[in-house]
């Protein structure tokens, strides 16, 4: 079954899970906005929330706006923090050169998806344990076979 979190909301248009198991629910802009080729927009959406403490809120881009039209979200995971009560916003990116972007209010722009999060206590040692990937990364295993 679903772990389902209750989250106190304001919003005139608030998200909405396409699929009963989704785990992103689509964000809607509450404004419009013109994105011209390769730039970019803050976007509000109206949406303010109020996360249980532990939890964390992540805004992500769409696949269809990505695939079809290059839209993004410029800082993707967009971080909003549990304690945050202001408005959540998203920053698309128009990565497509030739072609401007138009939104309109009630347009599904980006995504949210809920989770709880660890926070670290940091204990600084001389030396960290020993791995099997060690410091190795940024393309060591290769991309073929
Ligand atoms: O895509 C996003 C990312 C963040 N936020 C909100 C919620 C988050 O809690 C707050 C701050 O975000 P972040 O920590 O990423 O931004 P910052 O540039 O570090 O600002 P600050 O100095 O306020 O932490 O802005 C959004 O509405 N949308
Ligand atoms: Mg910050």
């Amino acid at each position: 079954m679903t772990d389902v979190v209750e989250i106190p909301i304001r919003a005139e248009l608030p998200p909405n899970y396409a699929h009963a198991d989704d785990a992103g629910a689509d964000l809607r802009a509450a404004e419009s906005a013109v994105l011209a080729p390769g730039g970019r927009a803050l976007i509000g959406t109206g949406v303010s929330i109020a996360l249980p403490e532990g939890y964390a809120a992540f805004v992500v881009p769409r696949s269809g706006l990505a695939a079809k039209h290059g839209i993004t979200v410029l800082n993707a995971p967009g971080t909003v923090d549990a304690g945050y009560r202001g408005e959540i916003k998203v920053t698309l990116l128009n990565t497509d050169q030739e072609h401007e972007f138009r939104v309109e209010v009630g347009d599904r722009i980006a995504q949210v998806v809920f989770t709880p999060v660890s926070r670290a206590v940091f204990a600084p040692v001389a030396e960290l344990p020993d791995s099997e990937r060690g410091a190795k990364g940024f393309g060591s295993t290769g991309v073929r076979g």
